[in-house]
């Protein structure tokens, strides 16, 4: 593994004898995005804990690279709403000069919050600002789970445009969660479908038509995929449905 940053080989682990990840083995290397997906409960955040160190498992072997600089974005973020903390303060507690935070908060799209109180934050602001977070130690590998929860679909598109980006202009390679595949779809080198042990894995549109995707995911997520909206009517103002002329469709 000369270029593999890390390798998981045959990871498992069983909470109270439950078992949780079966079997696991994977590579992520030099540049690639690989996309973890899977149920709730199908084992992401543990599998994610065991790459970063965090969680020692039962059986299997974790290889790094030496050296290997890893930023991490958690699913959440407990902070008190009676303990007063900035976006400035907060990031300050990574000890990166106040320059290379404004830098990443700039390059995220959120410079704008610096001042705010970290609870008064959007969706999308949060997210951007623990995006910044996570790369201020300039990493070789960004691990992000579930980058784009609290988004809406038009901030999740743009938030996975700017990982790819991201990864384009440093050359780092990122492994992060996500509960939809359409959505990552263009933003993902590979994908793994997990549930528990790993059902299906690869290049993104090979596991939108493997049967072991669909079985987890069902056909309505192909469905979805091919479901265009012929918008035939327009709405007012307060959102009353008016037809366009000549048009009678009942179309939604
Ligand atoms: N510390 C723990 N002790 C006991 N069980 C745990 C512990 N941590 C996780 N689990 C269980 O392990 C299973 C996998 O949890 P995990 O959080 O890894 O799933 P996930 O795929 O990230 O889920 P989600 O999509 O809901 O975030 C779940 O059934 C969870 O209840």
């Amino acid at each position: 593994m000369s270029q593999t940053l890390i390798n998981l080989n045959n990871i498992s682990l069983a909470y109270r004898e439950r078992t949780v990840l079966a079997n696991i083995s994977l590579d992520l290397n030099p540049g690639e995005i690989v996309t973890l997906i899977g149920p709730n409960g199908a084992g992401k955040t543990t599998l994610v804990r065991i790459v970063l160190g965090l969680q020692k498992p039962d059986s299997g072997q974790r290889t790094i690279r030496r050296g290997l600089r890893i930023g991490y974005m958690p699913q959440k973020l407990h902070v008190d709403n009676t303990m007063p903390l900035t976006v400035k303060r907060f990031l300050s507690l990574t000890n990166q000069p106040m320059t290379d935070i404004k830098n990443a908060l700039g390059r995220t799209g959120v410079e704008h919050v610096i001042n705010s109180p970290v609870q008064s934050l959007s969706g999308g602001e949060l997210q951007r600002t623990l995006l910044a977070r996570a790369l201020l130690h300039n990493p070789h590998l960004l691990v992000l789970d579930e980058p784009v929860q609290g988004v809406d679909v038009n901030g999740q598109k743009e938030l996975y445009h700017l990982i790819t980006e991201l990864r384009d202009e440093q050359g780092c390679s990122v492994l992060m969660v996500s509960h939809d595949l359409h959505l990552v779809m263009a933003s993902t080198d590979s994908v793994i479908c997990l549930n528990r042990h790993i059902c299906c894995s690869g290049h993104p549109h090979k596991v939108r038509k493997d049967p072991a995707y669909l079985k987890l995911f069902g056909g309505e997520s192909e469905e979805l995929a091919i479901y265009t909206h012929h918008h035939d009517h327009e709405h007012t103002v307060d959102g009353h449905v008016v037809r366009k002329p000549g048009n009678t469709g009942d179309t939604p």
